[in-house]
């Protein structure tokens, strides 16, 4: 039996109405979709949203994200006179307090960022502090920024305001209504079936579902067959009675403190993250759960309180109104989940944002809805697409202790490098416990633990991490010179691995890759998947392993996402795709000496006449047998031996052992990522992204337009015809101490014209290294390198060198010798 007034067809339909949700619909809407239907279990905003704190911060971690954060701030700002629903919106401003110096270096390289970003924001010292937040006790203060267009709005207002917005386009709003199941047919969701609480069932046909349930996101995922890892935690707020004469203040926030203090309507609202949250729900939301708070938990909150009282001393002058405990979600890595779900060709996802929903909700909106008409990304966004997520991230045991991390970390120090220190271990490499009695000090990412650096004998295998140069500064400068000089081997058995095979495998690849592919057997092509806009979706090696296979390999992190788009383009071809990641491991032997360590434990040819750069051969190692593949990520003479697993670790003994006598050293992945820069790779997720051309990014070697058609072209003949219009760029600092991590402003002739995209020490050039893109339209190479360059580090205008071509072996004559 179906209710009267919803209706059985929708083009999408649309899952939570909190902010999230409401912000979708609002910006379906505005681009014209119609029959956009909104379903809410309860009322709207009656999860998160009504007690969100509604801090609207512009600035982020990277140039996208920032992005859609300004966006959210400027339509808060006009959003009632569109809706006439006001959303409190107020352009307070926005101070960030440190206490230490290391806090301080954080907040002036966020500073430097937002410079390039295009971000108002201002270095402000503990007297100036003082000025704009007269409350405030300055003991230990070394510093802080201003940002005077942040604000603050009323996080349910906004989410109303979305709705009417969305409602007046025609959008159809139905609260008290749950999704009760999915229609499956192949990868499409064809319909979605719903209860009211009254009783009445129906069932809409839809072209498409976003999935915007919030902390609920999980379980409407599966009904899917989606995975959307997050997982809510209890956030903690107080809210003092009205103080007299407290004014409109700037939201204020002390991150060594874990605190930020909102004033709202003469009181003041005092928030806390945590350094260990408390994950909440996992065993099922009750039903009934609607604005319901959680009890509080006073002596989990109490020693943020006590620092709180000392810095804000008015809050123990004031009695508390209001102690409140409410869930919000959280996701392993603080970023939200945007975009279509792997797997299925019409589930969107927009959930999981971390405490930063409001800030977040307008930008994210119209990015998914740009997303969703026009079927690509509308610019990049993989710090939050859904794809970033490995199938294990679902797992309930992960998120439970992830989640009670990364509520914390939003205000922890965001120290380069900084490993999380929950759920590890738990994608490990064949060769783990080798590289750990080695002495390697682990990273991760998504999931694999890989050696980022090698501790020598008696020094803690630990990171002590730092804004300067850290503890393991000298250990990746000896590893980098090992590879320059000598011969280094590191594990590179994170690689996505993904099997192409059929009759239609040669046909498939050239359509959906930029490079020639029908090659001989043991060729490897290095080459890119573009979007129809030319841009860069995925930077692969393809080798072709028989008439009939092909070994595609991607990022460790990207392997989910690049298996996806090549399932999204199969068409009519016949071929099956296999992840075969954990099949294979890789270990990578590089530097002028390898090809002597690796012909002397093997009876193959290493010569440039029977394994040249680019081949891949079978060869016989020790007493197993594996793959060498002739490439370089570091710019060296070396190879990649693929191994299969259970053979991994014979192969590792083998070579250690005769490693010996050739010098050889364990490395890790801090070297491969100096070297790589010295060399100018591109790195794919910061140099190259779905919104960076191949052209732009300097890898028109990589696409082949004189093949057979492919996905992008029409785009790299059109760049072609029209010209580049920024390009990328290499620098390397004169002065040999600063550090680069990436997202420094870039400046020419004392301008700012772009960004980092990379950044790290190049221990064999002396210095540190990077690079971006700068603007060029109608100028040559001798226009761009004509210019002076500099980079602002925290600040610290520092001169550069500037370079169309890798400083490093510019000719690739290394790699090939
Ligand atoms: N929900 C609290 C947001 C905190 C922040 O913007 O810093």
């Amino acid at each position: 039996m179906a209710l009267a007034n919803i209706q059985d067809k929708a083009r999408v339909v649309i899952i939570g109405g909190g902010v999230i949700g409401c912000s979708v619909a609002y910006h379906l809407t505005k681009l014209g979709w119609k029959d956009v239907v909104l379903l809410e279990r309860k009322e709207l905003t009656s999860g998160t949203t009504w007690h969100a704190a509604g801090l609207i911060a512009q600035l982020r971690a990277t140039a996208n994200m920032t992005r859609l954060a300004k966006y959210s701030q400027e339509l808060y700002g006009t959003l009632e006179d569109e809706t006439g629903v006001a959303t409190g919106f107020k352009r307070v401003g926005a101070i960030t307090v440190a206490l230490t110096e290391d806090r301080k270096e954080e907040l002036f390289r966020q500073s430097a960022m937002a410079r390039a970003f295009g971000v108002e924001i201002e270095e402000i010292s503990p007297a100036e502090i003082g000025e704009r937040y007269p409350h405030v006790n300055l003991d230990g203060v070394t510093a802080g920024v201003y940002l005077p267009k942040d604000g603050q709005g009323d996080p349910g207002n906004i989410a109303l305001s979305l709705a009417r917005g969305a409602t007046k386009r025609g959008a159809k709003i139905h609260s008290r209504t749950k999704v009760t199941g999915m229609r499956k047919q192949g990868s499409r969701i064809t319909a979605v079936s719903w209860q009211s609480e009254d009783g009445d069932q129906g069932e809409i046909a839809c072209d498409m579902v976003v999935n915007c349930a919030g902390m609920w996101a999980r379980d409407v995922g599966k009904m899917a067959g989606v995975n959307v890892p997050l997982h809510a935690c209890e956030h903690y707020y107080i809210v003092t009675d009205s103080v007299p004469q407290l004014g409109d203040l700037p939201v204020l926030r002390v991150p060594d403190e874990c605190a930020y203090y909102k004033e709202d309507a003469g009181k003041i609202l005092l928030g806390m993250f945590e350094p260990k949250a408390k994950p909440w729900g996992m065993e099922g939301i009750p039903d009934s759960f609607e604005f319901d708070e959680l009890p509080p938990d006073f002596e989990h909150f109490e020693p943020i309180l006590e620092m709180a009282i000392n810095r804000l001393p008015l809050l123990g002058q004031t009695g508390i109104h209001t102690f409140f405990n409410g869930p919000e979600s959280f996701t392993p890595d603080d970023a939200y989940h945007l975009g279509l779900a792997p797997g299925m060709d019409n589930v969107w996802v927009a959930a999981g944002f971390n405490s930063i929903g409001i800030q977040s909700a307008g930008g994210a909106g119209m990015a998914l809805a740009q997303w969703m008409e026009d079927g690509e990304k509308p610019f990049d966004l993989g710090d939050v697409d859904i794809a970033r997520m490995q199938p294990f991230q679902g797992n309930k045991t992960y998120l439970t202790e992830r989640v009670s991390e990364t509520l914390g970390l939003l205000y922890a120090d965001h120290y380069p490098f900084r490993q999380k220190a929950t759920s590890r271990g738990i994608r490990r490499s064949p060769l783990h416990e080798h590289l750990a009695r080695n002495g390697a000090v682990f990273g991760e990412l998504a999931g694999w633990e890989r050696a980022n650096w090698f501790a020598n004998d008696g020094q803690k295998p630990e990171y002590e991490y730092s804004w300067k140069r850290p503890n393991w500064f000298d250990n990746a400068k000896a590893e980098h010179l090992a590879i320059r000089t000598g011969v280094g081997l590191y594990d590179m058995s994170s690689f996505g691995k993904i099997r192409v095979e059929g009759p239609d495998a040669t046909a498939f690849l050239n359509h959906v890759s930029g490079g020639e592919m029908d090659v001989p057997v043991g060729k490897i092509v290095y080459t890119q998947f573009l979007n129809a806009r030319g841009g860069i979706e995925a930077d692969v090696t393809i080798t072709r392993l028989s008439e009939l296979a092909y070994l595609v390999v991607t990022p460790a992190a990207t392997r989910l996402a690049d298996e996806t788009w090549m399932r999204r383009h199969v068409d009519d071809h016949m071929v099956v795709i296999t992840d075969v990641t954990a099949g294979e491991a890789v270990l990578a032997v590089m530097g002028p000496k390898s090809r002597d360590l690796l012909a002397s434990v093997s009876p193959n040819d290493f010569s440039n006449a029977a394994n040249p750069f680019g081949t891949a051969q079978e060869i016989e190692i020790g007493m197993g047998i594996a793959r060498a593949h002739r490439v370089s990520y570091v710019g060296e003479l070396g190879w990649e031996i693929y191994v299969s697993t259970d053979m991994a670790a014979h192969v590792f003994e083998t070579l250690l052992a005769a490693g010996e006598g050739h010098g050889l050293k364990l490395c890790g992945l801090h070297m491969m990522d100096g070297c790589r820069i010295e060399k100018g790779f591109r790195h794919f997720g910061h140099d190259i992204t779905c919104e960076d051309h191949v052209l732009e990014a300097g890898l028109g070697f990589a696409v082949k337009t004189d093949k057979s058609d492919f996905f992008g072209r029409d785009a790299v003949l059109a760049k072609r015809e029209s010209g580049l219009t920024r390009r990328i760029v290499q620098f390397r600092l004169n002065d040999p101490e600063p550090l680069l991590f990436h997202n420094e402003p870039i400046l020419r002739d004392g301008k700012i014209v772009g960004h980092l995209t990379s950044g790290a020490y190049g221990h064999h050039l002396g210095a540190a290294v990077g690079m971006g893109y700068i603007g060029c339209a109608g100028e040559t190479s001798g226009d761009i390198l004509a210019s002076s360059y500099s980079i602002d580090v925290a600040g610290t205008v520092v001169g550069a060198q500037a370079s169309l071509h890798p400083f490093c072996d510019p000719s690739g004559d290394r790699m090939k010798s």
